[in-house]
């Protein structure tokens, strides 16, 4: 007990030796070096008044390295710190909590959560307070402080209610009235679905003698002689299609399949077919290019036939259309076929109430801002309406029609041109109309914030599986190093490190002139552990390479002078002698024998060892007329060296402003 007391000692001593050095700057610590015990320091200037607050995490920091050296028969003391604090206490946690949260949730401060996790595979030195935790960390903490864990859902959800504005129940069917069908154009690319849509668009033209300019809005209503209308998607093709009904928008009641009749059943002829009876929306087909010599539209019904498509000839109820879409023949025909299918259908709609529709196409006007076209469902829009779509809302300030007449009025089934929104919304977006202008900001706000939940779980979702990934990784480490003693584990380690070394040969052959090899040996186990762990944290071996030849427990022995000497390295002992014997054995063979009874000063002899073996960066300032001053990184003494070599007309001067620079500036 009383050696483990002692390491702990001399744990804290070392702690609190590197701060002061590293806060006063007397020493130039090797800022490559991050050992365990780098999370204490401060970045930057330390300021002295700092330090006791700092002190409490050097403790508990240099608590955490010692448990580290306790064997692993005795009873951890992290264990019976918190045994300390135990309570059954149930603790509501959730997905994605943060440090600080979790804190406040168990009544704890934030040090208590990051003590917790020490030692684990997570990296406390990167989490802050307001860091995210990952569902087994939260766990893991809840279960060190002996605590239970009840799962609540999103931590969010039981403060914000549901504030989203939706659809309607189902209207009463006295209030129904028949309703216009919606159609959307289909089908393989060059068959002519924009050849229809703009013959059937300029008969409708024609047919209100208006002559005027069309605006191309994404739908058009034609009439026909009858006064029955029908409302076209004028975007052809599954795309438009596809992306509407991925938004859950169903909009078209029928979709007019175009086939040529000189190419047949193609590709996306198919793919029609199947969106349509993926979203149960009937057909009917438009036999298109019937003007042409080679159009062979019976061969284009067998086609079909194949696909459960069975025109009314073939004894279905598919109804087939010859047309030309570039003569315009026959396209009333189609009209009225369509309309024929929609009576079927029986279509209706309630037009009183608040506006249910669906966003077709939006825009940005440069003089009138956001614009969308929509396809009115349910209710009457009229100006002054208040609508939400998506993460919008608007209060409807102009409506106008395809032909870009204002309009007082929108019906079910209509479509209509829509100005006074605040953001663009998009196509496939539901339009519902809401009770006021609050509202509406309500609902956004709540879609927004929802989305942003939606987002955060999607991050953690993402979290947790790289965290799943890192575990398995770290497990699998665990695996092969989990039985191995420490000092196998330590040697494997060495290996390995060689071994990844090894394989740049370049970049091997340019650090061999800058190795320092050390023979590392201790009194027990776990002093050479500490000290084998400080040295796997040096990560400067860019610049020396810091090569571990030989480690173990005992008195410096022949055999170790025999290695040192070998690998031209340096001896270190901790609690170890070194008989006169191996003193001198070393001595005649120029090999260096560092003992130390203090782990801080046999570190900080590592380190002076590798500063000095750091190549040197000179930098000049001119301070006057003669004198310059010259700083390096390495120590005083080498920079005294370095001034009188180079024949500097102030050599002594230069040497005191140099030293003092080094002492005031800690380089
Ligand atoms: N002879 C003849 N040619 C037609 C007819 N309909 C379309 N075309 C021609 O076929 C070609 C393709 O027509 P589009 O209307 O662009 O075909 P589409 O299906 O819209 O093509 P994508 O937009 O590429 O999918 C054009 O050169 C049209 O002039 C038709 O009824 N008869």
């Amino acid at each position: 007990m009383n050696q483990k007391l002692l390491k702990l000692e001399n744990l804290l001593q070392l702690h609190c030796i590197c701060r002061q050095l590293h806060i006063l700057g007397q020493k130039r610590p090797l800022s490559q070096w991050r050992h365990g015990f780098s999370s204490a320091y401060l970045v930057g200037t330390a300021q002295p008044y700092a330090w006791p607050r700092q002190r409490d995490l050097l403790i508990r920091t240099a608590l955490s390295q010692y448990r580290l050296l306790v064997t692993k028969k005795e009873k951890r003391p992290w264990k019976s710190q918190l045994s300390l604090t135990k309570s059954r206490k149930e603790i509501e946690v959730w997905i994605g909590m943060t440090v600080e949260e979790l804190a406040r949730a168990m009544e704890k401060d934030i040090d208590y959560v990051y003590e917790a996790l020490l030692n684990t595979a997570i990296d406390v030195d990167s989490l802050e307070a307001d860091s995210h935790l990952e569902e087994v960390w939260i766990k893991e903490v809840i279960k060190k402080a002996g605590m239970k864990l009840k799962w609540s859902k999103l931590k969010q959800d039981k403060v914000r209610e549901n504030k989203d504005a939706v659809r309607r129940p189902q209207a009463d069917a006295a209030l129904l009235t028949p309703r216009s069908p919606v159609v959307t154009i289909m089908g393989h690319v060059d068959h002519g679905k924009t050849t229809l849509l703009d013959k059937l668009r300029k008969t409708q033209v024609a047919a209100m003698e208006a002559g005027g300019i069309t605006q191309h809005i994404g739908a058009f209503l034609v009439t026909m002689p009858s006064g029955e209308k029908i409302t076209f998607l004028d975007t052809p093709g599954h795309a438009a299609f596809s992306a509407m009904r991925a938004r859950g928008a169903r909009v078209t009641d029928i979709i007019v399949l175009v086939v040529a009749a000189d190419d047949g059943v193609m590709k996306q002829t198919v793919e029609s077919i199947q969106h349509a009876k993926d979203a149960q929306v009937p057909i009917v087909l438009a036999i298109n290019k019937c003007d042409k010599a080679e159009a062979d539209p019976e061969k284009v019904k067998k086609e079909l036939l194949a696909y459960d498509l069975v025109c009314e000839d073939y004894g279905g109820d598919v109804q087939a259309v010859h047309v030309s879409a570039l003569t315009g023949d026959n396209l009333m025909a189609l009209a009225e076929a369509t309309i024929a299918l929609a009576e079927m259908l029986e279509l209706k709609a309630d037009p009183t109430g608040p506006v249910e529709g669906t966003v077709i196409e939006s825009f940005t006007d440069k003089g009138r801002g956001p614009v969308t076209t929509a396809i009115i469902q349910r209710g009457t829009l009229r100006k002054g309406s208040i609508l939400v779509a998506g993460r919008s809302w608007a209060k409807v300030r102009l409506m106008f029609d395809e032909n870009g007449k204002t309009i007082n009025e929108a019906y079910p089934s209509m479509p209509v041109g829509i100005i006074g929104w605040k953001d663009l919304p998009s196509a496939g977006d539901e339009i519902l109309e809401v009770e006021s202008e609050s509202r509406a900001r309500e609902v956004v706000d709540w879609r927004k914030y929802a989305q942003e939940q939606e987002k955060n779980k999607d991050d953690l979702k993402i979290i947790e599986e790289k965290r799943k990934e890192h575990q398995e990784a770290y497990q699998k480490a665990r695996e092969k190093y989990g039985t191995l003693h420490w000092k196998e584990r330590s040697y494997i380690k060495y290996l390995e490190r060689k071994e990844q070394k090894s394989l740049k040969p370049k970049e091997k052959a340019e650090k061999d002139s800058n190795v320092l090899a050390v023979v590392i040996k201790g009194d027990v186990d776990g002093s050479v552990e500490a000290i084998l762990n400080i040295l796997a944290s040096y990560d400067a071996s860019h610049e020396c390479e810091l090569e571990l030849v030989h480690f173990g427990v005992g008195d410096i022995s022949e055999n170790d002078v025999n290695l040192a000497e070998t690998f031209d390295g340096i001896i270190y002992g901790f609690n170890v002698n070194a008989s006169n014997v191996i003193q001198q054995s070393a001595a005649k063979k120029g090999i260096k024998v560092k003992l130390h009874k203090i782990i801080y000063r046999l570190v900080e002899d590592l380190q002076e060892e590798l500063s000095s073996r750091l190549p040197c960066a000179v930098e000049e300032h001119p301070i006057g007329k003669y004198a310059q001053n010259v700083t390096c990184k390495r120590s005083c003494l080498k920079c005294y060296k370095w001034s009188l070599t180079a024949k500097l007309k102030w050599p002594l001067c230069l040497t005191s402003a140099c030293l003092l620079h080094h002492i005031v500036l800690g380089l």
